[in-house]
């Protein structure tokens, strides 16, 4: 991919929680190249600092040190215009659906929110008819969840309907924060598939975050394997999967039996 197509530049990035004896070092001067359309893959265990290098990424949280380029430029988030503008191009979908969602608001509204972020003007049958569109993608039905509080929805519906914000948004970029982590491994490909359906209609970048290394070698162009804070290998998904350079990436894949072979349920 040519430098022309870089949309999210990350130079040392560092995030330091605590002081003294209590300090833990996030994320360690982690760089990273991220492209229009390009679908990324961020892997590690438990504790590796995924999350926290996503909320940066995002601009829920400040870096202790380092620098992100957005398009080119600087990204500065300084004030509340900055960082809604920021917002229109960039959404995320975290684990858990529950805390994405003002519980209070009814789904519609929820989703009437959507059209209001872009500055849509709609009549009221174009605006149900926008959200009908939205909910069929991810096979759920408006009429359904009409009236109903998130709280009132199961875990897989709850992510579906985060899907669904996310085709009426078009952002230009997504970070999944483990997406499936609610579903049954069948929704979860249907999940995937329809990801991977927005990426190629509307050439979103998409950032996966996972400890699932089998996850990533399914849906990704390109991998970055995460240890304690530091990214230790990254490069395209065959070659991480296939020719694992480091000890901690092959160790990752060996927890995953025949990743690249076919499953014997004999
Ligand atoms: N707000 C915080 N205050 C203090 N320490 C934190 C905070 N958030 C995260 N940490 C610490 O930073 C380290 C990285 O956590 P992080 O949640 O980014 O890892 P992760 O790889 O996303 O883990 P998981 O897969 O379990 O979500 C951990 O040691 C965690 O305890």
């Amino acid at each position: 991919m040519s430098s022309r197509d870089l949309l999210i530049r990350g130079r040392g990035i560092t995030k330091v929680f605590g002081y003294g004896a209590a300090k833990t070092t996030a994320v360690d001067t982690v760089d990273f190249d991220f492209h229009k359309g390009e679908i990324i893959s961020i892997v590690g265990e438990s504790g590796s600092g995924k999350t926290t290098l996503a909320k940066i990424i995002m601009g829920l949280l400040k870096e202790s040190g380092g620098s992100i380029d957005y398009k080119g430029q600087p990204r500065v988030l300084r004030r509340h215009a900055d960082r809604k503008k920021y917002w229109k191009d960039i959404q995320a979908i975290f684990q858990d659906p529950f805390s994405s969602f003002n519980l209070f608001q009814r789904v519609e509204k929820l989703l009437l929110s959507c059209i209001r972020l872009q500055g849509l003007k709609l009549t009221k049958d174009e605006q149900f008819n926008k959200m009908k569109e939205a909910c069929s993608f991810v096979n759920l039905k408006f009429e359904e969840l009409y009236n109903k509080y998130p709280f009132e929805l199961s875990g897989g519906q709850m992510q579906r309907l985060m899907i669904a914000r996310i085709f009426m948004l078009h952002p230009k970029v997504l970070i999944a924060d483990e997406p499936t982590s609610m579903v049954d491994a069948c929704s979860r490909s249907t999940i995937l598939d329809m990801l991977l359906k927005l990426r190629d209609e509307n050439e979103m970048t998409i950032i996966f975050i996972t400890h699932d290394v089998g996850l990533a070698y399914y849906v990704s162009d390109t991998i970055y394997i995460m240890e304690k804070g530091q990214i230790v290998e990254r490069g395209p998904a065959e070659d991480i999967i296939l020719n694992p350079q480091h000890a901690y990436t092959r160790q990752l894949i060996s927890d995953v039996p025949k990743i690249h072979t076919a499953w014997d349920l004999g």
